[in-house]
């Protein structure tokens, strides 16, 4: 059989920062509870940035199992775990700090390597390759949820548009000194381990992101780095974003609910393109 084609990305757009900010914890637990009930566990990878703020529905939540919980970052930079230019700092401060995920189970860069930016990134590839071996991996790490942000050129991670790495087929976290913005030496996950897991989620809030959410969505073939995310079946991507950020995309919206499967994605994107079709059409009548 051949291959079955990536889902439509299922986009939900919110009328402030706090509903997506409830709907983001309530998709989160759905997602631990499902990983859980599954694989045992739930591997989560984080990102930089206004993110961690955005998981704060999460604390104090009942049914988050903490203790099962494995958490990687998408990248890093090359910096002391305590500089605010670190993805862990950033999540620390704002959402890891607040909440009991066992010290074991957050998997930091090692900090003694940060002289040598080809080794960091090995190291960090041989902590996936440990904590994957044993369970869902082939031949990438299966995730069953990355936490993603959109950068203001299209960049995720450390995927920058038109850097080589974007091309990396092989290696699972690979190495840059060159990166366009902040800190020039990191080391990030790379495109295929965003196009393998389970569940990849952007979470985009804000009026400077207008342009990039309209681009990103409604013309994906200029192939921005966050357009590729496109996870490979039973993958699913979704889009969080506040009205401010959604303010120019023309991409059907879908109304929060749990999305288990590319065929409820298929169904969800189907019918939010019929109904905007149908909101043209009487608009068009009104006038
Ligand atoms: O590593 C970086 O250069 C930045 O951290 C960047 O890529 C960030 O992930 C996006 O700008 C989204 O961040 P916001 O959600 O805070 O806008």
């Amino acid at each position: 059989m051949p291959p079955q084609p990536p889902a439509p990305p299922v986009f939900y757009s919110f009328p402030s920062n706090d509903v997506l900010v409830d709907s983001l914890a309530n998709f989160v637990v759905k997602a631990q509870r499902d990983a859980v009930e599954k694989r045992g566990k739930f591997t989560i990878a984080l990102s930089r940035g206004t993110l961690a703020a955005n998981l704060r529905g999460l604390v104090g939540q009942k049914d988050v199992q903490w203790d099962k919980w494995e958490v990687f970052f998408c990248d890093e930079a090359a910096v002391p775990l305590d500089s605010d230019d670190s993805n862990y700092h950033s999540n620390y401060l704002s959402f890891l700090s607040t909440v009991p995920i066992p010290p074991s189970q957050i998997h930091t860069i090692d900090p003694s390597l940060l002289d040598d930016i080809e080794e960091l990134a090995d190291q960090y590839e041989k902590q996936l390759i440990q904590h994957f071996a044993a369970s869902n991996a082939a031949r990438y790490p299966v995730f069953d949820l990355m936490l993603l942000g959109m950068g203001p050129d299209g960049e995720t991670a450390s995927l920058f548009p038109g850097h080589e790495i974007l091309s990396e087929r092989d290696a699972w976290v690979s190495f840059m000194e060159d990166a366009p913005r902040g800190p020039k030496r990191r080391i990030t996950m790379t495109l295929p381990v965003f196009t393998h897991c389970y569940r990849a989620v952007f979470v985009v809030s804000g009026a400077e992101k207008q342009e990039m959410l309209h681009s990103i969505l409604d013309t994906p073939e200029t192939g921005l780095p966050c357009s590729r995310v496109r996870p490979a079946a039973p993958g699913l991507v979704f889009f969080f974003a506040d009205a401010e950020a959604a303010s120019q995309t023309t991409y059907p919206s879908t109304k929060f609910r749990w999305i288990d499967n590319q065929k409820e994605a298929e169904e969800a994107f189907a019918a939010a393109q019929a109904k905007a079709a149908r909101r043209a059409a009487q608009e068009a009548s009104d006038d």
